[in-house]
C-alpha cells in the first residue's frame, strides 16, 4: 500500500465513549484505590504482629513476676497459697490456663478456664529450667514457659496460655473502622478528583466542543479561547490557525461562487436577450408564450399576442443604410416600450418582426386600442442624423383562448391576422377572427 493511500484511507467508525473526565477519575480512583488497598494490607498486617507480640511480651513479663510470687511457695511446697495467687492471676481477662510445676516436673497448682482440656506439655521443665523464658503461638493461643527461680536455683516451671482472640477482635474492630474511613476517603477523593480534572481538562473540552460546532455550522470566524501557552494551549493556537485559514478559504470560495452566479446569470440574460434593442428574443419569447397560453388556458384569463411588422423597413435601409435600419429598430422598440404595462412583454423575433404579450386582458378591445396606439407611436416622425425615416407598423392580434388555446396556433394566428393587415394597405391591424373571415 503507498504511503498517500495509506493518509488518505477512511478513518474507522469511532464508539462515542465515556467523557476525558470520566476516564481519568477512573483511572486515578484506581490507581489511589489500589494503592490504599495494599498499604491498608501491610499496614494491618504488621499491626497484627506487632500488637501480638507486644502481648506475648507483656504475658512473659507478668509470668516473670508471678513466678517471683510462687517461687517462696514452691519451696515450702504450700500449695492452698500458690492456688490463690493463681486464682487471683487468673483475672486476667485473656488467660486460658496456669500450670504450675515443681522442679521434679509435677504439677503443683493449676487453673484453667476449660476443665475438660487436657494439660498440655509442649516444652519440659528441663528445657525451660536450660534455656529461660519460652513462648510458643499456636492459632489463636500462645504458651508461655518461664523458670520459677529463688535466690538463683530453678525451684519450679510456669506455664500460661492465653487466648489472641480479644487482640483479633480488636483488629478486626480496627479494619473495619479503617476501611469505612478508606471508603469515605475514596469518595471524598473521588468527588475531588472529577472536580480537579474538570478544571484542567475544561481547555480540551472546550476545544472539542468548538470542533464539534465548526464541523456542524461550517462556521471558521469562531475562535478557540487560549489561556495558557501549555500543550492544550497550543493545541487551540494551532487550531486558530487553521480556523483563520478556513475562513480565508471559506471566503475566497463564496466569492468565486457569487461571480460564477453572475456570470451565469449574464449568459443566461445574454442568451435570451436581443443585442440590438435589448428587448427579449426569440428564444425567450417561444419560452414565455407557452408559459403564458398555458395560465391563460388554466386560468380562463384572457390574453393577447401581436405579430408586428414593421412597415418599408427595406426602404430604410436601402436608402439610408443598415445603421440607420438599426437606430430605427432601436427607437422603435423604446417607443412601443413607453406604451406598455408592467405585465406586457415585448420581444424581438428577428428581422422588423416583434412580438407582445398581454396577459390578463380586461376585453379585447383594450388590445386594440393598444395596437392602434402602437401604430401611431410608430408612424410619429422618426428621424435618424436630420431624415424622416418613412416607417411604420403593422399588426396582427390574436385571442388566448378565443382564437387558439396552444402557444404554436396563436402565433400562427397573428401571424395569419398580421398578413390580412399587410394586405390591406399596412399601418394598419386585424384581428384573428375578422382575418380567418376575409
Ligand atoms: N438594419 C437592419 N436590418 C435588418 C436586420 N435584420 C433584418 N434586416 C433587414 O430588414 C429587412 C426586412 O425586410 P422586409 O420586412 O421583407 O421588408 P419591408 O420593407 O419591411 O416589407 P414590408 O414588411 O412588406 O413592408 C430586410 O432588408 C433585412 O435585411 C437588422 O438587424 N438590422
Amino acid at each position: 500500500m503507498s504511503k498517500d493511500s495509506t493518509r488518505r484511507a477512511a478513518p474507522l467508525p469511532l464508539r462515542r465513549s465515556r467523557s476525558l473526565v470520566t476516564r481519568l477519575t477512573r483511572l486515578n480512583l484506581l490507581v489511589l484505590s489500589l494503592t490504599l488497598l495494599i498499604c491498608f494490607v501491610l499496614i494491618g498486617t504488621s499491626s497484627w504482629y506487632a500488637a501480638r507480640d507486644r502481648q506475648v511480651q507483656a504475658a512473659e513479663l507478668s509470668a516473670g513476676l508471678l513466678g517471683n510470687s510462687l517461687a517462696p511457695m514452691l519451696a515450702f511446697e504450700d500449695r492452698d497459697a500458690a492456688l490463690n495467687e493463681v486464682q487471683a492471676f487468673s483475672r486476667r481477662s485473656d488467660l486460658l490456663e496456669l500450670q504450675v510445676l515443681s522442679a521434679s516436673g509435677q504439677l503443683f497448682a493449676h487453673w484453667s478456664s476449660d476443665e475438660k482440656r487436657p494439660l498440655q506439655l509442649a516444652v519440659s521443665p528441663a528445657v525451660v529450667a536450660t534455656l529461660g523464658t519460652q513462648s510458643q503461638i499456636r492459632g489463636n493461643e500462645f504458651d508461655v514457659w518461664a523458670p520459677i527461680k529463688l535466690k538463683g536455683e530453678v525451684v519450679g516451671t510456669l506455664r500460661m496460655r492465653e487466648s489472641l482472640q480479644s487482640l483479633l477482635q480488636t483488629v478486626w474492630q480496627m479494619t473495619l473502622l479503617a476501611t469505612v474511613l478508606v471508603v469515605l476517603a475514596i469518595a471524598l477523593a473521588s468527588w475531588v478528583l472529577r472536580m480537579v480534572q474538570r478544571a484542567a481538562l475544561r481547555p480540551l473540552v472546550d476545544l472539542a466542543e468548538l470542533a464539534e460546532q465548526v464541523t456542524r455550522d461550517q462556521d471558521y470566524s469562531r475562535r478557540a479561547r487560549i489561556e495558557r501557552l501549555d500543550e492544550v494551549g497550543r493545541l487551540g493556537e494551532r487550531f486558530n490557525q487553521m480556523l483563520s485559514r478556513a475562513e480565508v478559504w471559506q471566503a475566497d470560495l463564496s466569492q468565486q461562487l457569487r461571480k460564477e452566479q453572475l456570470v451565469g446569470q449574464q449568459m443566461q440574460q445574454l442568451a435570451n436577450e436581443d443585442s440590438l434593442t435589448k428587448l427579449p428574443n426569440r428564444l425567450f419569447f417561444q419560452a414565455e408564450l407557452q408559459r403564458r397560453v398555458a395560465h391563460s388556458v388554466e386560468h380562463s384569463e384572457l390574453m393577447a399576442l401581436m405579430f408586428i411588422d414593421l412597415d418599408n423597413f427595406k426602404t430604410v435601409n436601402d436608402s439610408y443604410g443598415h445603421d440607420a435600419g438599426d437606430e430605427v429598430l432601436r427607437e422603435v422598440s423604446r417607443r412601443m416600450s413607453r406604451a406598455l404595462r408592467s405585465s406586457d412583454v415585448l420581444c424581438r423575433l428577428g428581422g422588423d418582426e416583434f412580438a407582445l404579450m398581454l396577459p390578463a386582458l380586461s376585453d379585447q378591445a383594450a388590445a386594440e386600442q393598444l395596437a392602434g396606439r402602437l401604430i401611431a407611436a410608430v408612424r410619429e416622425p422618426l428621424l435618424v442624423d436630420g431624415r424622416v425615416m418613412p416607417v411604420g407598423a403593422t399588426v396582427g392580434l390574436a385571442f388566448c383562448p378565443l382564437d387558439a388555446s396552444d402557444a404554436a396556433q396563436l402565433l400562427a394566428r397573428a401571424d395569419t391576422a398580421m398578413y390580412a393587415a399587410k394586405r390591406a394597405g399596412k399601418n394598419t391591424y386585424r384581428r384573428a377572427c375578422d382575418a380567418s373571415a376575409a
